[in-house]
């Protein structure tokens, strides 16, 4: 099975081709800028068709969520336009594309975890894009899997975990916001879930279930909680360590609002596919000791 990834060196492009390594009969390929720029529509049906994938993995986006504020064009250009055609370049092939999106497509006024027929209403540019992204990509391709994921963290780029351990190194205190709750990913996981949910994709041609899922960490948190557990983590591997201070959302001024609730339920995944994401706990233990070597 041949999978190809857009977005050479993000988090999710980056895992999956650290995991393609581990399973024989998998083959990831990951492109992006120049050959692939989803900014140019133009450069991306052929640049796919090259790679002559078996399955499509949706991956590159605009991923600046403040700096999308101020950009709105390019994200949309990226995120929506761009992703239309990555489905599109799948749909000429005659294979499925496995695209990814997010939990801020959710306003956040919800009580509890969101499942996938809940209404979205984008608080932010960015979450708004990648709406309209996910809705490109289901009228360019039917054979898609919309995967909501969440709060992504890896060993690779920049993430969360990445940001707590490096402000660690030279503070006593980070203030973290505790308003704002939702399910810590770890993109090692998800490159795990879309191998598997791949498989059943490449073994299965009459699988019908087709459509959005949503796909995180099992069990919820808020960002200063995140943020502790990171800090703990490195505490106990030798690593630098610093006191989380809980502040409100109102205390840390952003360009883009962020929703106070964006708890994803990945019940529907785990039921089509059997697979079941770790505690975002156990998780974020692996990936902060492997960012401390
Ligand atoms: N990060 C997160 O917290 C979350 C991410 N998601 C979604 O998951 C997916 C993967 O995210 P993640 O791996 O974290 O993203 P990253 O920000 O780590 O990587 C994004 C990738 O997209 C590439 N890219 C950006 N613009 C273009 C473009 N115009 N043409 C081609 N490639 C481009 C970047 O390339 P370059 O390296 O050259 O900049 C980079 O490789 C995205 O769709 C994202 O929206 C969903 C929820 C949470
Ligand atoms: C660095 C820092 C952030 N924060 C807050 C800001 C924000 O509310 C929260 C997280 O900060 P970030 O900048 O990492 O968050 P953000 O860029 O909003 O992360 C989002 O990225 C996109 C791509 C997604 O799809 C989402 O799922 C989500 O992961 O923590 C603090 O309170 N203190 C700090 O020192
Ligand atoms: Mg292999």
């Amino acid at each position: 099975m041949r999978l190809v990834v857009t977005g050479r060196e993000g988090q999710v492009a980056s895992s999956l081709l650290e995991a393609g390594q581990r399973h024989p009969g998998v083959e990831v390929i990951a492109i992006g800028r120049p050959e692939l720029d989803l900014a140019k529509p133009d450069t991306v049906i052929d640049t796919i068709a090259a790679a002559k994938p078996d399955i499509v993995v949706s991956a590159a986006a605009y991923t600046a969520v403040d700096q999308a504020e101020d950009e709105p064009d390019l994200a949309f250009a990226v995120n929506a336009v761009g992703a239309g055609k990555v489905a599109e370049a799948a749909a000429q092939l005659g294979v499925p594309v496995i695209h990814l999106s997010t939990d801020y497509v959710f306003d956040g006024s919800a009580s509890g975890a969101y499942v996938e027929t809940d209404a979205t209403a984008p608080r932010s540019v960015y979450g708004a894009s990648k709406l309209a992204g996910e809705q490109a990509v289901a009228a360019a391709n039917p054979r898609h899997l919309i995967l909501r994921t969440a709060w992504v963290y890896s060993p690779f780029g920049k993430n969360f975990v990445k940001t707590m351990l490096r402000l660690a190194a030279d503070r006593d205190e980070i203030s973290v916001v505790a308003d704002q709750w939702g399910n810590p990913t770890s993109a090692l996981d998800i490159a795990d879930a879309v191998l598997h949910a791949a498989a059943t994709l490449h073994g299965n041609k009459s699988f019908a279930a087709f459509g959005v899922y949503h796909l995180a960490g099992t069990g919820e948190a808020n960002w200063s909680g995140f943020a502790r557990h990171i800090l703990d983590t490195s505490r106990v591997s030798g690593g630098p360590w610093a006191r989380v201070r809980d502040i409100a959302t109102m205390d840390y001024p952003t360009k883009a609002r962020r929703p106070a609730n964006s708890r994803l339920s990945s019940a529907k995944f785990a039921s089509v596919f059997g697979w079941n994401a770790p505690d975002w706990r156990l998780s974020t233990e692996a990936v902060a000791r492997r960012v401390l070597v």
